[in-house]
């Protein structure tokens, strides 16, 4: 017996829950696979968990900045009611808010483990081992996603290290938190759990510096910003062995210049694998392990006849939900004939990790410019030295910075560092994507006295005011 759909989606998080939507809207029959959670990693280990984790101890810690506000802080972050807390937004891991949406949209939930029998053919095992058979008039959508890697560390793979999913649904939090990997994840969660209340927290990083993906100089602030807190910060090590005592004992590592290092946990976030290792790529002649490439129609260019897609954090084009989102809008309307192609997810990413400071940044760093050849001026100004920075209380610190292509007299990058400044990226989004002219930037007057006013200083660096 089989089923017939016009669209298959192989994966119902963030991205394959948005092609369903989008392609149903196209008037599309869909039928989506997932194989645990609808919502996907985003909902209940990511974006979400951390960011309820992170939310409630910044909030008290820009209290503490606040002269008149910070007298009136006289306890410490309960940590019990943020634990609570994020266990309500992930809605205690039970998926029936999302399976209702889907529902809604008229879109077809099939649940068990999704691989590709043949052309344009989907089998799915679902938990007690039956099969069923699904077959696509146009398009199978890959939106499987990815998970944590686990780096070749002599050790690791006996102590049970924590991964995303542990560190994000955590009952208590340790005393001692060691993390291998200064990526936007292990820095997001080191400090959550510092304010949380670890008493240590030690971040390696075997890079020279954290979240090697932003501007050299925001690393810098970040480090400075978890130095000040008490987050120990170890840049240009590696993890050569782990061990962990008993069953439910301490871990420790061993660093590569001979440090050891003791916790109670190991959080590794060290990137992300493909989820396509057992999705049946052999049955079309792919490789399963990595990355689906895609073109910009979102397409696997390695298989003829345009049926299979692939999008979101499966194609690692850019792991991050809303380009995942980005990339499921436009194959819900490809699939449907219609004439779309990405092309943000690799010009003009935006992304802010959610530490204290924020980090958020969009489009090119200064380096990227120069390496892809632009004529690069870039212009810098410090928050706290602007009205509205200044009055968000004392040691308010942070930097903003736009990369101008000279020739064109556009911003093709902008990076922002201080408190929520997150919120300020879009106009940078805006402006990267719809290059707009520095000359029209004149024209868009921030409100006075708004962090925002910061584009006016940057504005009048880049004419040598
Ligand atoms: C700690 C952490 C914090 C993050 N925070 C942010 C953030 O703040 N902002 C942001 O933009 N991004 C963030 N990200 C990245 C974000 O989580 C991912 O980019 C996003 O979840 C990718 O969505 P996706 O739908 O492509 O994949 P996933 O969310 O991984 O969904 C894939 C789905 O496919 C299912 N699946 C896999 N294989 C099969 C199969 N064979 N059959 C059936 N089902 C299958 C899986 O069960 C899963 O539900 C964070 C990541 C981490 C690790
Ligand atoms: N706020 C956000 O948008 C947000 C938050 C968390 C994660 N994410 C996304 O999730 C993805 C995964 O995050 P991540 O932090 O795991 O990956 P990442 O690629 O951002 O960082 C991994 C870090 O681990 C380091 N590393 C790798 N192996 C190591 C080793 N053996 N020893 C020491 N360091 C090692 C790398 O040098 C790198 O700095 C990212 O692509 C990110 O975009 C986004």
């Amino acid at each position: 017996m089989s089923t017939t759909y016009d669209v298959i989606v192989l994966g119902a998080g963030s991205t394959g829950t948005n092609v369903a939507w989008y392609a149903r809207d196209n008037g599309l029959s869909v039928a989506v696979v997932e194989r645990e959670l609808v919502g996907g990693e985003c909902s209940y280990w990511a974006c979400i968990p951390s960011k309820a984790l992170l939310g409630p101890t910044h909030a008290l810690a820009a209290a503490r900045r606040l002269p008149g506000a910070a007298e009136a802080v006289t306890g410490d972050v309960d940590t019990d009611a943020v634990l609570r807390r994020r266990d309500g937004f992930i809605s205690h891991l039970h998926d029936d808010g999302q399976v209702q949406w889907l529902d809604g949209i008229d879109a077809t939930l099939v649940r068990g483990q999704a691989r590709l029998t043949g052309e344009r053919e989907v089998t799915v095992t679902s938990a007690d081992g039956a099969r069923q058979r699904l077959l696509a008039r146009r398009a199978v959508v890959v939106a499987t996603g990815s998970r944590a890697t686990t780096p070749p560390v002599d050790g690791l793979d006996e102590i049970r290290p924590w991964d995303n999913r542990d560190v994000t649904t955590a009952k208590d939090i340790p005393d001692r938190l060691l993390v291998l990997g200064g990526g936007v994840a292990g820095c997001e969660m080191a400090q959550a759990y510092r304010r949380l209340g670890a008493r240590e927290v030690t971040v390696v990083e075997r890079s020279d510096r954290l979240v090697g993906g932003f501007e050299p100089w925001a690393s810098e602030l970040l480090a400075d910003a978890f130095r000040t807190e008490g987050i120990t910060v170890r840049t240009g090590r590696s993890v050569v062995h782990a061990s962990r005592d008993g069953v439910d004992g301490p871990v420790t590592i061993a660093l590569d210049d001979g440090t050891q290092l003791v916790g109670e946990e190991l959080l590794v976030a060290a990137g992300r694998a493909a989820n396509t290792d057992d999705l049946g790529l052999e049955a079309v002649g792919l490789e399963p392990g990595g990355p689906l490439r895609v073109d910009d129609q979102l397409r696997v260019t390695a298989v003829d006849g345009g049926w299979l897609y692939a999008a979101g954090d499966v194609n690692g084009r850019a792991l991050l939900t809303h380009q995942g989102k980005y990339q499921a809008r436009l194959v819900g309307d490809i699939v449907a004939g219609k004439d779309r192609s990405a092309w943000a997810d690799h010009t003009a990413v935006p992304q802010v990790m959610f530490t204290d400071p924020e980090l958020a940044a969009v489009g090119r760093t200064e380096q990227q410019a120069r390496d892809a050849g632009v004529d690069v001026k870039t212009v810098t100004y410090e928050i706290g030295s602007v009205a509205g920075g200044a009055l968000l209380g004392d040691e308010v610190r942070g930097r903003a910075q736009l990369v101008i292509d000279q020739q064109q007299r556009v911003v093709v990058g902008a990076t922002f560092v201080g408190p929520n400044v997150g919120e300020m990226l879009h106009a940078a989004t805006i402006a990267v994507v719809g290059k707009v002219p520095i000359d029209t930037l004149w024209h868009a007057v921030p409100a006075f006295p708004t962090v925002s006013e910061v584009w006016l200083r940057l504005l009048e660096a880049d004419r040598g005011l």
